[in-house]
């Protein structure tokens, strides 16, 4: 498989090259050639396997001929193995049409571990064979910080450097990243915004000098090899619910877009799908978006669910590619304008191929909590409050004899004062991962400036190239 840019201006690259670049050198996010497809038969034999098998068969096109079905098949079957639930992403009846997807039974306790796990076995045989060392560097709204910090510690090809927004992000998020002591790990608290972390990050990908120095490599759904990892779960989800003989919707609770983006490649590749909800919180840009057709960023407003609390929307640059047919002078047009006035608009027939695939749907604090309380007294289900902007939104959507699947993206004990708050009850995190309300913690802060945190950096990294 080969890759291109949706700006239209970088190398095509192989899956290691992609794997390793993470953002394109013209600023754009790397997508396949082409998506490959799998037959009705093949989606329909997935029904009853193990998660890993059907993690291989999806994500193999993607990957060959780069790694061999051998090595792909062993750090596949590692990445699940640290998964606490044997289906490692389960399904939960609620209501006679409505499945909630379990997503959080990894290390962390959010979805991003199902994509760091793998991603972080497969950096390391990329740069093992390379004789390479990276540079991770990653912005975090809460969850992608702590899985990849998990996911990477200790490992002897890479350093990794985290930017998470100071005092946006929960204790317990906060103490995910803060309170590792493998040397290879840095927090950084920003005094910013999670827009202005991951457009730092995004800077340094654009800085080639500083990029080539330290070899520079991202975490974040930028990176191609985040998202097909997550295309999986939806294959398994609809498979267990009868696809590909019926379809069945997604409810997704979305802030970059990586994870509904998934959705949309499963999709591609020919999963039924009826409609993909775009859940958001109150910060509802794309919910607006998809109403009105044009992109407008506001100021990020904290929420309880503070993983979602996003106005630059990375992924959602990937589905502006597909839906205007891959015209990546578009694309350049619309990035560059949302850079010079905060806005741009997107072309009818994209909007009408959204429209035709998304939904959307905005569940604010109150409705929030509402959904915590009820879903509780009704269920029995503690929802953490991203998990419960999900399922609000998904109560607007329902479909006569469509499955709808609604993601649970975080367990309720990474928020428990929403949690508590809205239900009355105090979730508590398991006992293997109590130990770090109690450990000392450990973090650099640093402005929310370019230059000082490069600076930081490079002074930390092993990574460092001589003569860039
Ligand atoms: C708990 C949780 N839910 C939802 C999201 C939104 O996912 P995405 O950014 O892929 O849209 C995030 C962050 O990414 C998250 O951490
Ligand atoms: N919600 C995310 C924000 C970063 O998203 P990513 O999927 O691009 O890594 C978080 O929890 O950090």
């Amino acid at each position: 498989m080969r890759y291109v840019s949706t700006r239209g201006d970088a190398p095509i690259l192989g899956f290691s090259e992609v794997l390793l670049a993470g953002l394109a050198r013209d600023g754009g996010l790397y997508v396949p050639e082409t998506w490959p497809t799998l037959t009705p038969a093949t989606i329909a034999g997935f029904a009853g396997q193990p998660y890993s098998e059907v993690a291989f068969r999806v994500m193999h096109p993607f990957i060959d001929p780069e790694i061999s079905q051998v090595d792909l098949r062993r750090i596949i079957d590692e990445a699940y193995s640290v998964f606490r639930h044997p289906a490692v992403t389960p399904l939960i009846q609620i209501a006679p049409n409505h499945f909630i997807m379990e997503l959080f039974h990894g290390p962390t306790l959010a979805f991003k571990d199902v994509a760091m796990q793998f991603l972080s076995r497969v950096m390391d045989y990329v740069l093992e064979r390379r004789g390479e060392r990276a540079t991770i560097v990653g912005a975090t709204s809460g969850d992608t910080g702590g899985a990849a910090i998990e996911a990477f510690r200790g490992r002897e090809r890479t350093d990794i450097f985290i930017l998470f927004p100071k005092g946006r992000v929960s204790p317990v998020q906060q103490r995910q990243m803060t309170t590792v002591d493998d040397p290879n790990v840095h927090a950084l608290a920003v005094e910013g915004t999670f827009d202005d972390a991951q457009a730092i990050v995004k800077g340094m990908f654009n800085h080639f000098s500083f990029r080539d120095r330290v070899s520079l490599s991202g975490i974040n759904s930028i990176n191609w090899a985040r998202i097909v990892a997550q295309v999986v779960y939806y294959f398994v989800a609809g498979a267990t619910l009868g696809a590909p003989y019926r379809p069945v919707s997604f409810t997704v609770p979305t802030g970059n877009f990586g994870d509904i983006f998934a959705a949309y490649v499963a999709m591609r590749m020919g999963l039924p799908i009826r409609k993909l909800v775009i859940a958001t919180n109150v910060n509802d840009i794309l919910d607006r978006t998809l109403k009105t057709g044009a992109y407008e960023l506001r100021e990020v407003i904290p929420s309880t669910s503070p993983s979602m609390d996003i106005q630059i929307s990375s992924n959602f640059e990937r589905l502006l590619f597909e839906a205007t047919g891959r015209d990546a002078a578009q694309v350049r047009r619309m990035m560059h304008e949302m850079a010079q006035a905060r806005t741009f608009s997107i072309p009818g027939p994209a909007m009408e191929h959204m429209r035709t695939v998304f939904a959307s749907g905005r569940a604010d604090g109150a409705v929030t909590a509402r959904t915590i309380a009820e879903t509780y007294s009704r269920l029995g289900y503690l929802a953490d409050p991203h998990t419960a902007v999900g399922l609000a939104v998904a109560n607007e959507h329902l479909e006569r004899g469509v499955p709808m699947i609604t993601l649970a993206t975080a367990h309720p004990a990474k928020f428990p004062e929403a949690v508590q708050q809205a239900s009355g009850i105090m979730p508590h995190l398991p006992n293997w991962l109590a130990h770090i309300m109690r450990r000392e913690e450990n973090m650099v802060h640093v402005p929310a400036e370019l230059v000082t945190i490069e600076k930081v950096i490079e002074s930390k990294t092993r990574a460092i190239k001589v003569g860039y």
